[in-house]
């Protein structure tokens, strides 16, 4: 009794050899699956040139966790804008929030993020807010990526419930809040050049992911083609 042939039509010489003939033709096609090869952070840094990196999203999405981590791995500056308005106005944000009302706690941010992407290649995680401006999407149109960390509203509550100095959340109904702000926000942070979906997962494991979202980005800026983008 002969055995029956697969059902794929390949034989089990061919799948061995990992060489599989075309129909109607002698000549051996070798099946072969190129996995794709990861960029490495030298080459991401090389493709960036001036370029800042800037992350934008709500709060809690990881914007200054995973900002900080691909900062380390592309050996570049670090800055995160909510902590750059604290040094600067030496107030924290509930206090300056306080103080001086949001207006101005938006008037500040404008200036502070302009000014800190013009100094140079840096990575740059902005405030929740900062994207929804369009002076500042402007701005980090003209000299920097921007990637937005979307996050669903399970994980974002779940993160910021850690900290209470988040004065928008400062709230009976923080979840209500946040879902508005989802509402409200994600079609503007849509506009970024990037979406990394982030999840509950190692910030490595995130920080890579955007390593390499980065990368196809900058790649088909470069060349053609292009991945991981919203547009
Ligand atoms: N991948 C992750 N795994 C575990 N915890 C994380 C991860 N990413 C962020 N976190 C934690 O979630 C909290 C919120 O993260 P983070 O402060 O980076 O958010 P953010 O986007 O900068 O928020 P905000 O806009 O309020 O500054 C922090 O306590 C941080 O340590
Ligand atoms: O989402 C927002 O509007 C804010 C987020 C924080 O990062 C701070 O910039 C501030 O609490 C406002
Ligand atoms: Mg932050």
């Amino acid at each position: 009794m002969s055995i029956p042939p697969r059902k794929d039509g390949i034989d089990d010489e061919s799948r061995e050899s990992g060489c599989l003939e075309r129909p109607g033709s002698h000549r051996p096609v070798r099946a072969v699956t190129l996995a794709a090869v990861p960029h490495s952070a030298t080459d991401v840094r090389a493709l960036l040139g001036r370029k800042v990196v800037v992350f934008v999203g709500l709060m809690g999405a990881g914007k200054t966790a995973i900002g900080r981590k691909l900062a380390q791995l592309l050996d570049l500056p670090f800055v995160d804008s909510d902590h750059e308005i604290e040094t600067v106005s030496r107030m924290t944000i509930p206090e300056l929030f306080e103080r001086y009302g949001e207006p101005e706690f938006r008037a500040l941010e404008q200036r502070v993020i302009e000014r800190l992407l013009r100094e140079g290649p840096r990575v740059v995680s902005t405030g929740g807010g900062a994207f929804m401006n369009p002076h500042t999407r402007e701005a980090i149109a003209s000299f920097g990526v921007s990637i937005w960390l979307k996050a669903d509203l399970d994980l974002l509550m779940e993160r910021v419930a850690k900290k209470q100095n988040r004065p928008l959340l400062k709230n009976a109904d923080p979840r209500a809040v946040m879902a508005k702000l989802m509402a409200d926000r994600y079609p503007v942070y849509a506009q970024a050049d990037l979406t990394v979906e982030t999840r509950d997962a190692r910030r490595e494991t995130i920080t890579e992911e955007t390593l390499q979202a980065l990368a196809s980005h900058l790649q088909g800026r470069a060349g053609s083609g292009s991945a991981g983008e919203t547009q």
